[in-house]
């Protein structure tokens, strides 16, 4: 294998640029194009694949590069080029991350050939480029290391981050604790950094030496769908690391990557249940429309109610007010109406004595004790529930039964909701027989094909059930294409982990721009995320593990909000806690999701059991369990009685 397979690019363009005034230095203009696009030039020939560490424009580094991963650090708060380092290197699908900052438009076109070579001469964890500078006024020159030019074994993530955990954040002391082998290069150009917008004027002159680039880079995305095939074979070094996403790394990638369809259309009411709202709603009118009664019984003037010295006071009943019908009544003081409830409140009134909480009742008289009910009791007041011209539903809203309620409430009869999302989806493997057939030897049903489709069908997509499809480069494409041709997105399952499901890796990621994800989770920790194209044509694809436990799972954290994504829903994931019933086994460094069973203790709290063997092949886990016991990714295992994290199912799986 080549050097360059072994290597992932990371771009360093996460800083503050606070010596240039807070600008983001990556997207300076800089010889027609900006600076990060000539990193990128330079970078790109020499690595497998790169991505860009950022932490602000998400979205201009995502347009410039191409669908390359854009990752913000793992931790808050600009923590430095380590936080950089960090999420890199967990981020890594290959063994070696060589970093480069956003802001050395020169850089070295042989940084990782050179690098390597010492790295592996050296049997180092880290290779590091050095020059030497004469300083204004220094006799000799100085040796000077260039910290953030760095190729690392990606192994050297835990002490990484035991390290930042420590609270520490200074890269050259981190370096300290590793075995690092420097690299001298002789031109000290190449290492420019701008670091203010001075030096990048004086940078922007025509390039003195043959290592400045002599025209202006080739576009980032050419760039990126050059390197995209590479990715995927990299992914599949066969060293050993541990490197791994992070859950809600992978989600957050996910949900910066997608943008909403932008496609609304006006359907009635009856048809708008589980769609996603396209408009906000805005009241045309006061809900309610009048101060009405809440109650059947007696509707007077607060003021006139008995006080402690009363006793109790009687009421002259004047008439009867009706829900729907205008009541004309005045009541002066010491009078009453009967009112039902939902009626106008008469003019005069103010509150309303319940007809059950009355001390006596005639034909034309009501008799109240003190303290019964409160001036103002039982009035509901006009636009309570909502004010004319308030947004009523926001758009994004999934449309439950109480919101068509509540927008008949309204008066409209019809409401703007998205298209809806249409989902391809597929099974992969040879060994796949459809339901209804013969299993002939060594053949298994396909079940993640109606794992799939109910989970579609419930978050209310169109599906496009494209079948089975073999473990053979050509039908994959064609199957492929025609999803791409047909939908928004496409979902299949099985062939994105190592070895012997290459050809899916490899057919996926000719058709456009994927990332193989090795996730720090179980089940699913095999995972591929990105974009397919076909001509004109594009979708998502996500594409799930083959274990059917898995599938559902990876189903439920990734392809769920980013197909709520892509329909622009907003549908957040509730997490309740439970108390374990019994111990559970769990290993820190990964997110595990256990399948369970939630009810109510005996102390009426809710406890959590699981529901047996959690193989991710044992598909029965998922049918008898209600919910998923949530292990988080730093937890170890759980003692009986402990509180854990559990994800409701009812609506989900
Ligand atoms: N060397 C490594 N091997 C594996 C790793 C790894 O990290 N290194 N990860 C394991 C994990 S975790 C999973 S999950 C699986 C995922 O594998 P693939 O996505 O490549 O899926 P397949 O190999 O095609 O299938 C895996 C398994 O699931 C069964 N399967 C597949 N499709 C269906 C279907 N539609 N219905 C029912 N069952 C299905 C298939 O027969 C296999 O038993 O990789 C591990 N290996
Ligand atoms: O995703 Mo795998 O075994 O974790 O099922
Ligand atoms: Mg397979």
């Amino acid at each position: 294998m080549s050097f360059q397979n072994q290597i992932t690019g990371l771009i360093l363009a996460g800083g503050r640029g606070s010596r240039m005034g807070s600008v983001d230095k990556g997207l300076q203009p800089f010889r027609t194009s900006t600076l990060v696009e000539h990193v990128i030039a330079r970078l790109a020939p020499q690595v497998a694949s790169y991505a860009i560490n950022a932490n602000r424009n998400l979205t201009r580094y995502q347009e410039l590069a191409g669908n390359v991963p854009v990752l913000p650090d793992y931790i808050d708060g600009y923590a430095g080029p380590l936080a950089g380092l960090q999420i890199g290197l967990q981020f890594c699908p290959t063994e070696l991350l060589l970093t480069v900052p956003c802001d050395s438009p020169l850089l070295p076109a042989d940084l990782a050939a050179r690098l390597h070579a010492a790295l592996s001469e050296q049997n180092a964890d880290v290779a590091l480029a050095v020059t030497m500078q004469t300083r204004a006024g220094a006799a000799a020159p100085q040796r000077q290391l260039h910290p953030v030019f760095a190729l690392l074994r990606t192994s050297v993530l835990p002490q990484l981050e035991a390290y930042l955990a420590s609270g520490e954040r200074r890269m050259e002391s981190w370096f300290k604790s590793l075995r690092v082998a420097e690299v001298l290069f002789e031109d000290d150009a190449a290492f420019s950094n701008v670091n203010t917008l001075d030096e990048l004027q004086v940078l922007e002159q025509p390039p003195a030496s043959a290592a400045a680039p002599s025209a202006a880079p080739p576009s980032a995305a050419a760039v990126a769908s050059t390197t995209g095939n590479a990715g995927s074979s990299a992914a599949r070094s066969t060293g050993q690391h541990d490197s791994a996403l992070h859950v809600e790394q992978a989600q957050r990638l996910i949900a910066e990557q997608i943008t909403p369809l932008d496609a609304g259309h006006t359907v009635p009411l009856f048809s708008a249940l589980d769609r996603v709202l396209a408009q906000d709603v805005i009241s045309p009118i006061n809900v309610p429309a009048y101060d009405n009664s809440a109650m059947d019984g007696y509707a007077l003037r607060g003021a006139d109610l008995p006080d402690a010295a009363q006793a109790q006071a009687t009421f002259k009943v004047i008439g009867i007010a009706y829900a729907g019908r205008p009541c004309a009544l005045e009541v002066q003081a010491g009078e009453c109406i009967r009112i039902m409830t939902g009626a106008a409140m008469p003019v005069g009134c103010d509150s309303v004595l319940p007809q059950e909480l009355a001390s006596a009742i005639s034909d034309d008289s009501v008799t109240i004790a003190h303290g019964v009910i409160q001036q103002g009791a039982n009035r509901r007041f006009a636009g309570e529930d909502l004010k004319q011209g308030s947004v009523a539903l926001a758009r994004g809203k999934l449309l439950r039964p109480a919101d068509l309620g509540l927008i008949a409430s309204l008066g409209m009869a019809e409401v703007s909701v998205q298209r809806k999302l249409r989902v391809a989806f597929f099974s992969t493997g040879d060994e796949l027989r459809a339901p209804g057939q013969p299993l002939d030897e060594g053949s298994i049903y396909d079940s993640n094909r109606y794992t799939v489709f109910g989970m579609l069908t419930r978050l209310g997509c169109e599906v496009i059930d494209i079948g089975i499809v073999r473990d053979d480069p050509q039908a994959l494409d064609a199957a492929l294409r025609s999803a791409c041709q047909q939908a928004d997105a496409i979902i299949t399952s099985g062939g994105v982990s190592e070895g012997a499901a290459d050809y899916t890796r490899d057919i996926l990621a000719s058709l456009g721009q994927l990332s193989f994800w090795k996730l720090a989770m179980r089940p699913g920790r095999p995972l591929a995320f990105g974009q397919i194209r076909d001509g004109a044509d594009s979708a998502w694809l996500i594409g799930l593990p083959g274990n059917p436990v898995a599938v559902a799972v990876s189903f439920y954290l990734f392809a769920r909000p980013a197909l709520l994504a892509m329909m622009g829903a907003q549908a957040p994931q509730l997490t309740l806690q439970a108390r374990a019933q019994t111990a559970m086994r769990k290993r820190p460094g990964r997110t595990e999701y256990q399948r369970g069973i939630i009810s109510r203790g005996a102390d009426g709290q809710p406890e959590v059991r699981l529901t047996g063997a959690q193989g991710s092949g044992i598909l029965r886990s998922m049918t008898e369990a209600n919910c998923m016991v949530v292990l988080g990714h730093e937890q170890g295992n759980v003692a009986a009685g402990e509180m854990v994290d559990v994800l409701l199912f009812e609506g989900l799986i």
